[in-house]
């Protein structure tokens, strides 16, 4: 087989818990189009060079959604091979700050209670996620 169906690129991505006051969630909705399109994520996105993960989250928030967070502990990596694509998922806990979630590079985005994360399709790594979050 092609090199390029076995060992597809891998990409570091910077992935966002962001807790309110209220204890809630941020969960965004892909844009229709592009890979996962539609599905509903945590905010965040591939690290750049020379970037920390704490950079890459904070800089991806404010280019996704025009919001402020602090970045907190990390919560769990996920290693995932998905057909086009390796991602290492690293996931922290990150409080929001200042400003109101808009939906700048996503289709939508909603505060969520823990307990209704499960009515929404997320991509086939999150299910880790969603379960060691519901364990934290
Ligand atoms: N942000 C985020 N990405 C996730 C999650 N679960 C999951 O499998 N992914 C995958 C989808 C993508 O292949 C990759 C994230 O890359 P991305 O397309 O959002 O990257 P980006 O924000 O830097 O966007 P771009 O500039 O490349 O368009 O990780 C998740 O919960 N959040
Ligand atoms: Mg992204």
């Amino acid at each position: 087989m092609t090199n390029a169906i076995s060992n597809p690129p891998h990409k570091i991505i910077g992935v966002a818990i962001i807790w309110n006051d209220q204890g809630q969630i941020l969960i965004d909705r892909r844009l229709p189009q592009g890979p996962m399109g539609g599905l509903w994520e945590f905010p965040g996105g591939k690290v750049e060079s020379g970037e920390t993960i704490q950079q890459c989250i904070q800089r991806e928030i404010a280019e996704e959604l025009g919001i402020e967070v602090t970045v907190g502990e990390h919560l769990i990596t996920i290693h995932h091979t998905y057909t086009h694509l390796q991602v290492s998922l690293t996931v922290h806990h990150c409080r929001h700050l200042a400003g109101v979630p808009q939906a700048i590079e996503c289709a939508e985005v909603r505060w969520v209670n823990l307990d209704e994360l499960d009515n929404f399709t997320f991509p086939e790594a999150n299910v880790e996620i969603i379960a060691a979050l519901k364990k934290s």
